[in-house]
């Protein structure tokens, strides 16, 4: 406890923090997790400042998917690759704990990652997305030791909705404890995402604003995403502003 106590905080620009909920004390709402987040900035065939092999294990991943999806775009697979390798990734530790009525509370609320992607290892079920043909709340079944993705807001954004972030939600379960790791990869902390230009014409209009991932953690000590509060919605333009 003594050492969780060192990092124990409310502010989610701390680059390590150790927690419960979203913001213990100040969001309206709790949730039944406890968290560890790490910050990393790493270049990935040079110096690495944070943690282990793993870290970059899962940037090489992402950055291969990135490729692919930037490829698939029209835009390249390099499109977004020097900016990726010198960007942000954070790797976010949950557990859920067993919880004496899990249908009464919510690990996590939902949410989409405001990441370019997300690659994430489940312990056991208890993430749910939500179904984008009924709307409804899914379980996303757990292969027993692979990775899943998560495309976010920000690849939404460079892709004019071509790609879509999920909205995602965290369950919890009577019967064991649940671990996840995501690992959550970005641009820099101050590197603005915007639409791809070339993706925009007469017959496409842009339609997200950029934000960088400060602005993300700026939206997060400001609001309480527990409430229903989504960074996405910030980033969307009003109908008249599009050009
Ligand atoms: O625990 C999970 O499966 C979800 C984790 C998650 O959505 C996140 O850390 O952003
Ligand atoms: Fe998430």
């Amino acid at each position: 406890m003594e050492e969780k106590m060192e990092f124990m905080s409310n502010d989610v620009q701390k680059p390590a923090s150790y927690g419960t909920s979203i913001k213990d004390g100040v969001d309206k709402f709790h949730f039944w997790r406890v968290f560890f987040k790490h910050y990393a900035y790493l270049v990935v065939t040079g110096l690495i400042y944070g943690p282990t092999i793993h870290l970059i294990i899962a940037t090489k991943l992402a950055l291969e998917l990135v490729g692919a999806m930037t490829e698939s775009l029209g835009l390249g697979p390099t499109y977004l690759i020097n900016k990726m390798e010198e960007g942000a990734q954070v790797m976010a530790v949950n557990s859920y704990p067993r919880c004496p009525s899990p249908d009464m509370a919510l690990g996590l609320p939902p949410h989409s990652d405001y990441s370019c992607l997300t690659i994430l290892l489940q312990s056991s079920p208890g993430l749910e997305i939500t179904d984008p043909g009924d709307g409804k709340w899914k379980i996303v079944p757990e292969f027993q030791g692979t990775l899943q993705v998560h495309v976010g807001d920000h690849l939404e954004v460079l892709s004019n909705g071509l790609y879509r972030s999920i909205l995602h939600r965290g369950t919890v379960n009577s019967e064991r404890t649940r671990i996840s790791i995501a690992s959550l990869h970005s641009l820099g902390m101050d590197e603005k995402m915007g639409t791809a230009k070339e993706l925009v014409d007469d017959q496409h209009a842009e339609e997200y604003k950029e934000s960088s991932f400060r602005d993300f953690l700026n939206f997060l000590s400001n609001n309480d995403i527990g409430e229903g509060k989504s960074f996405k919605s910030t980033l969307i333009r009003d109908k008249d502003m599009r050009t």
